[in-house]
């Protein structure tokens, strides 16, 4: 089992703010996790590297990725684990711009056509980033059925990926950090 409450701690610690904060869908909020302080942490990323290989349990997809560049550092710590404990993975990264020149693609990595797809976030709030790179990643052909995320702010992701069909599941929701709204 991977060390949930080091985990906690570790987000209270170095990620988890409190002010006035404009997100990413244009909501207000009293707080903030900045888990960037967290995934690009050893620490953090040998726990959440060992959370997220425990949830894909024995169900393993070919690939694990999500939307730059919240899921980038999340990406390679499971890659990385799954190499040290001998497991077939690969990844890949979806782009918030198309690459301008080269292969002028969103989405970037070992990936083929009709392959299996496990998205993954730090924190979801709307849920409508990992929406996003859901999109981008059928486009390329990929099949996506679970998004995993660090954090639930528990503000309609989880419904909204409901509604079109996906599974949240996360390692952690705000209730963890005692906080209610
Ligand atoms: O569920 P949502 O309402 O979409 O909000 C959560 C998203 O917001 C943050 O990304 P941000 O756009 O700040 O970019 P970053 O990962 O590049 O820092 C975070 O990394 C999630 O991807
Ligand atoms: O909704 C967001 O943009 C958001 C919330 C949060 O707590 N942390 C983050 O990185 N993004």
């Amino acid at each position: 089992m991977y060390d949930k409450q080091a985990l906690i701690e570790l987000i209270k610690e170095t990620a988890l703010q409190f002010g006035d904060f404009t997100l990413a869908s244009g909501k207000k909020a009293t707080f903030y996790l900045d888990c960037r302080k967290v995934t690009l942490d050893s620490r953090g990323a040998k726990l959440i590297g060992a959370g997220m290989l425990e949830l894909l349990g024995d169900k393993k997809p070919h690939l694990v990725g999500g939307m730059a560049i919240g899921a980038d550092p999340i990406t390679a710590a499971i890659l990385t684990l799954a190499g040290v404990q001998g497991k077939q993975l690969r990844g890949v990264m979806v782009r918030k711009e198309p690459k301008q020149h080269g292969t002028g693609k969103y989405v970037e990595g070992p990936y083929a056509a009709g392959e299996e797809l496990v998205i993954v976030e730090d924190v979801v709030t709307t849920g409508g980033s990992s929406l996003l790179a859901i999109e981008r990643c059928e486009a390329a052909g990929l099949k996506v059925k679970r998004v995993f995320a660090i954090v639930d702010r528990l503000e309609g992701g989880r419904e909204a990926f409901a509604a079109k069909g996906y599974e949240l599941t996360t390692l952690l929701t705000i209730k963890d950090f005692g906080i209610t709204q």
